[in-house]
């Protein structure tokens, strides 16, 4: 596969930026690359790193500003805070947020058709700010959400059943969080019910909740960040985005029942969010996801001006 001629900007060039970087390099997605920091000693450093491996494929990669991200195809934000052990992904917001402002508002004016990926956390909130703020359609801006958490939920599901991961059909929805939940009703293996196929009772089902949403802070309290789950999320969304895939993904996107951004799916394309699919849910996966977007719409009232 050839590069497109598409630019995609990386917003921060930390532990999470730095490895979508390299899986993009890798993909060979786009010809050019952007990233901004604004340490930009470390960025720098990303940089001379990252083109080193860049000998693997024909991608450029180079240090950018934030007004050049402003004018890019795809823009990534990965700025932000990270987690130290035990903290919540909502308790980064003070700081998460300052820094999306601050960075919306040195990339303007963002191109009109621009897509905005928000990755950096709480991912929910900050997709709905980055919406209000950065004058673009909801459509072109959204958060990776739990694709991530998915993904997680997917390759547990799939060893239980000694089948490939990408022969289970399973969501997370609501926050990329704490008040995440799974959506069993709908777990498939090509058609099939999953819990028809692989019977586990409410105690169990329970459990795999609890690890699907403990992983990232297991990985956190070991190795003190995660970095390439969420790398391979980014760039396929990357991907999806450039040859106008039009995946279903769950991702945070902009929710008018809940009045704030959560995940459900979505159709993914050229243009952004293109469509969304209904999720037949039962009553408590319905309640739980209601519970979920309170929780987020908490959060936002807070700074919602
Ligand atoms: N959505 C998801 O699934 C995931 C989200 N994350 C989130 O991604 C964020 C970044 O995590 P890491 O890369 O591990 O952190 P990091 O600390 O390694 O990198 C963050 C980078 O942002 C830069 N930065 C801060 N303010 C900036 C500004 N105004 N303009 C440009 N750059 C700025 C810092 O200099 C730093 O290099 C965190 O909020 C983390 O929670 C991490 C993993 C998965
Ligand atoms: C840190 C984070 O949000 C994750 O790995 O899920």
């Amino acid at each position: 596969m050839l590069p497109t001629s598409d630019t995609i900007a990386i917003i921060g060039a930390g532990s999470v930026g730095s490895a979508i970087a390299q899986s993009l390099l890798l993909r060979k997605i786009v010809a050019d690359l952007i990233l901004v920091d604004i340490d930009t000693e470390l960025c720098n450093a990303q940089v001379q790193d990252l083109a080193d491996a860049a000998y693997l494929s024909n991608v450029r990669i180079r240090q950018g500003t934030s007004a050049e991200a402003g004018q890019s195809n795809i823009i990534v934000v990965t700025a932000g805070a990270k987690q130290r052990e035990n903290d919540t992904r909502m308790s980064l917001i003070d700081r998460n947020y300052a820094i999306l402002e601050n960075i919306l508002s040195s990339m303007k004016p963002i191109r009109e058709d621009a897509i905005l990926v928000l990755v950096a956390n709480p991912v929910d909130v900050l997709t709905y700010f980055a919406q209000k703020l950065s004058g673009l359609p909801q459509s072109q801006v959204f958060g990776s959400g739990t694709l991530l958490d998915s993904i997680r939920l997917r390759a547990i599901l799939a060893s239980k059943l000694k089948v490939a991961d990408t022969s289970v059909s399973a969501y997370v929805i609501g926050e990329h969080g704490d008040s995440q939940c799974v959506a069993w009703s709908t777990a498939n293996v090509h058609g099939t019910p999953y819990l028809s196929l692989f019977p586990i009772d409410e105690e169990e089902r329970a459990k795999v909740a609890a690890i699907t949403k403990r992983k990232a802070y297991e990985i956190i309290k070991a190795k003190g960040f995660t970095s390439y789950g969420i790398a391979a999320v980014a760039s396929t969304i990357c991907e999806c985005i450039v040859f106008d895939q039009r995946r279903v993904f769950p991702l945070s996107h902009w929710q008018n029942d809940f009045g704030c951004c959560l995940s459900l799916p979505a159709v993914l394309g050229r243009s952004g969010i293109v469509s969304t699919l209904p999720i037949p849910l039962d009553q408590e996966e319905t309640s739980a996801l209601a519970q979920s977007g309170a929780s987020i719409k908490d959060i936002i009232s807070k700074y919602d001006v």
